[in-house]
């Protein structure tokens, strides 16, 4: 599903590798935290699965595809394939949330007719079904970012990465988008998240894998998230 072999990325001009000959497998329905202090390479990792950018050296296969050869007009595909959450939301602000969710169907062409069915059911999914009409503004944090996961979940993509979704959230509202990325798990779909919050981590015990400076230092079944903190 997602494999990392001997993965390094130098940035240009930085005096150490943001990845560092990183080897990793994850499984189609995997639920897997990914976790390291800042400047760890967590948000690199991530982008090399979206081909936001190559590795230096190594290969990157996602969901059966090397990336590394992978041509410019196959990217697309390849990303709708895979769903997105971000710390920041990125909700479109001048449109509601039905608009919002749609608008992610809308740019890879699906029928209106779809779009009309499967926006409300995504909705009601995360907890929204009363609130299709409103803008991003005029709701809560946690409320914007259950609004990004629909929009990310809609398309039912085979991998959901989350780059620390729960960053701007108090703890009760983080539990609640916990639980809802664990039914999106549920249905199949890989989850990616990186992470900062230990206590989400420690009280989840799912897969953790660790980055120190750019190399992998641990990967531990039902972990925590350690005596680092
Ligand atoms: N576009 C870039 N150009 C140069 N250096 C970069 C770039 N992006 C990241 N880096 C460097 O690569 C290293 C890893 O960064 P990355 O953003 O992957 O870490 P992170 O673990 O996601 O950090 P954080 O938890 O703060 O988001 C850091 O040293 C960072 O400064």
């Amino acid at each position: 599903m997602i494999e990392l072999q001997h993965v390094t990325k130098l940035y240009p001009a930085s005096s150490r590798p943001a990845l560092d000959d990183v080897s990793t497998e994850i499984d189609k329905g995997e639920f897997v935290f990914l976790i390291g202090s800042s400047g760890s390479g967590k948000s690199t990792f991530l982008r090399l699965l979206l081909k936001e950018d190559d590795p230096t050296r190594g290969t990157v296969i996602v969901n059966g595809k090397t990336l590394n050869t992978m041509s410019k007009w196959q990217v697309p595909k390849l990303r709708r394939t895979i769903g997105c959450v971000f710390q920041d939301f990125r909700l479109l602000n001048n449109r509601t949330v039905g608009q919002n969710v749609a608008f992610a169907l809308e740019v890879i062409n699906k029928p209106q007719r779809t779009i009309k069915r499967v926006v409300p059911e995504v909705l009601e999914m995360v907890g929204l079904e009363g609130k299709t009409n409103r803008l991003p503004n005029e709701l809560s944090g946690g409320e914007q970012q259950r609004v990004a996961i629909a929009r990310a979940f809609v398309n039912r993509p085979l991998v959901l990465l989350a780059d620390e979704p729960t960053g701007n959230l108090d703890p009760e509202t983080s539990e609640g988008i916990m639980l809802l990325l664990e039914r999106i798990n549920r249905t199949g779909t890989t989850v990616v998240m990186a992470t900062h919050d230990y206590h989400i981590v420690d009280s989840m015990r799912r897969r953790v894998i660790e980055l120190s400076e750019g190399a992998l230092t641990r990967d531990q079944s039902r972990g925590v998230y350690g005596v680092g903190r």
